[in-house]
């Protein structure tokens, strides 16, 4: 797989920050030039938000963090970079000459990335003497959650630049789509472009304000577009006819017209002011960084109903999602776990994320069993029931569960788990977890579960292959040794 090895932002604010995030958590090392005073505090903050949202987001082992150095020019940052990205104000002088200074320093093999929203990439390669690795990655805020980067050539840009672009975006969980044809503002932003035209004519003319125009699209149209676009939502909107019905029903409705499109609002010192001060009425109380938090929340929630859509397989950006992870699990080092020691086996280390946290302050309930179910499928792994094993037709599934919830898991707590065979045989796994406060070692609460190996495509339960059940059996045996933990075979209820 062609990969990153080491990445370039010119430019450290909203974009340039959440670029360097994305590769730091990709496990790139990054060099960052920006000349603002307060650059490395800008950066530290967005990379703060991006690792709390990572942590929310997958339960996938990342790979080491990449470095982040601050230097002093854009040369000193092109050095052995191999993916360069320039995320600077949206001017075509500045960004042209940022772009000629990079290409003058820069190893001539280095892709060059421009985060531009709108501005051609012919434009922008004018002066360099190696045009054909520049490009556009246009990606979308925040670029360490939403995965898109639109890549966009030039008339100088080579075929290969661009598939080299999105073949390297892959494996730090981002989705490149080469836009055939460069056009300014490209695909995303002439769609975003069109409705926040008319959403300034609907606030001007007092038609609604701020607060009811994001209600309008948060609650409705907004949700259909994050999972499926606009032609798969209007195709079904056709009812059976499908797209042919709904153009027919509803493409005379474009002349009458329900839009205001071709007219540009004029934003006038008032309509700043009127619109500032809605925003301000409708998400003053609450500053950038809380919102952000707020929107990353969110966001990770989308992506991982998503990942459910489709029966399980994963839909859109979910299931983009869960194909980042399955490449990390690929790629995660071996656990050195000692499987013939007599003790239980360490699995997973993990932090309470805010996602987690319910009205109590406590990590919620359904969570405790994400957690077991992500310690099991841990075991699992260790014994070769891995995804290859799962896609050739046999899996464990889980028939019981016991969990008992011994200690307070708060917001932020480091967690650990284990896991134990108590006992087995060719179809069963009855094996005991448990969840630890990572700082005192207290358990935080324990599991016993009852696992039995299926085929899954005739639904039933069959024995495991034979390579599985000798490395169950080799763990088994270590394990015999332990006492029963505290608590095995405990039914729910009162002593009488
Ligand atoms: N903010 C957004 O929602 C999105 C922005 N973009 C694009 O990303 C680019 C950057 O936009 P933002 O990050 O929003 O702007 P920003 O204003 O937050 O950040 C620009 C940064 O560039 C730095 N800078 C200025 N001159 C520089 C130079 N000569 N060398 C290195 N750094 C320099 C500034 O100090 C600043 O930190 C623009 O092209 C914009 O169109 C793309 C997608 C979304
Ligand atoms: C406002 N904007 C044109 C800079 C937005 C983008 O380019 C993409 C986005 O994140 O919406």
């Amino acid at each position: 797989m062609t990969k990153i090895t080491k990445a370039a932002c010119i430019g450290g604010g909203v974009i340039g920050g959440a670029w360097a995030a994305r590769f730091i958590l990709g496990g790139i090392d990054v060099a960052m030039f920006d000349p603002h005073p307060e650059a490395e505090r800008i950066v530290g903050e967005v990379m703060a938000n991006a690792e709390r949202a990572y942590g929310m987001l997958t339960m996938a082992p990342l790979p080491p963090k990449g470095k982040l150095t601050f230097v002093k020019s854009i040369e000193e940052a092109v050095q052995g970079a191999d993916w360069i990205q320039e995320s600077v104000p949206e001017r075509v002088d500045l960004k042209r000459s940022v772009i000629t200074q990079i290409d003058a320093a820069a190893d001539p093999k280095a892709l060059i990335g421009s985060s531009t929203s709108g501005i051609m990439p012919t434009e922008l390669q004018r002066d360099m003497k190696h045009p054909e690795r520049m490009f556009v990655a246009h990606p979308y805020n925040p670029v360490y959650l939403l995965p898109l980067a639109e890549l966009v050539g030039g008339e100088k840009t080579s075929k290969a630049t661009l598939d080299d672009a999105k073949a390297k975006l892959a494996p730090i969980g981002m989705k490149g789509v080469i836009i055939n044809k460069e056009i300014e503002a490209f695909v995303g932003d002439r769609l975003l472009e069109a409705v926040w035209r008319e959403g300034l004519w609907l606030i001007k003319d007092d038609i609604c304000d701020t607060e009811t125009l994001d209600d309008v699209i948060r609650y409705s149209f907004g949700m259909r577009w994050a999972q499926m676009g606009m032609f798969e939502t209007y195709r079904i909107a056709g009812g059976e006819a499908g797209m042919r019905h709904f153009l027919a029903q509803f493409g005379p409705c474009l002349s009458w017209p329900w839009t205001k499109l071709m007219d540009v609002v004029d934003l006038d010192d008032e309509l700043v002011d009127k619109i500032a001060g809605q925003s301000d009425a409708q998400s003053g109380a609450r500053g950038i960084r809380d919102l952000e938090r707020i929107r990353d929340e969110n966001l990770v929630g989308i992506m991982h109903a998503l990942k459910s859509g489709d029966g399980g397989k994963g839909w859109g950006a979910g299931k983009l999602l869960a194909d980042f992870e399955q490449g990390l699990w690929a790629n995660a080092e071996k656990p050195k776990t000692d499987l013939g020691q007599a003790q239980p086996i360490r699995i997973l280390e993990t932090k309470v994320n805010a996602a987690w946290v319910d009205y109590n302050g406590h990590m919620t309930e359904h969570r405790y069993l994400q957690v077991f179910g992500d310690t099991s499928d841990g075991l699992l792994r260790l014994i070769g029931v891995d995804l290859d094993y799962v896609k050739n037709g046999h899996s464990y599934y889980t028939v019981e569960t016991h969990i008992r919830n011994l200690g307070e898991a708060k917001l932020g707590d480091a967690l650990y788990s284990t896991c134990q065979i108590l006992s087995h045989d060719e179809k069963r796994l009855h094996i005991f977890s448990t969840i630890y406060n990572a700082d005192s070692n207290a358990p935080v609460a324990t599991a016993e579960q009852m696992l039995l190996h299926v085929d899954s495509k005739a639904s039933k339960a069959v024995p495991a292959l034979p390579e599985v059940i000798a490395k169950v059996t080799a763990i088994a045996e270590a394990h015999a040794s332990l006492p029963a933990p505290e608590g095995v075979g405990r039914a729910v209820g009162q002593k009488r």
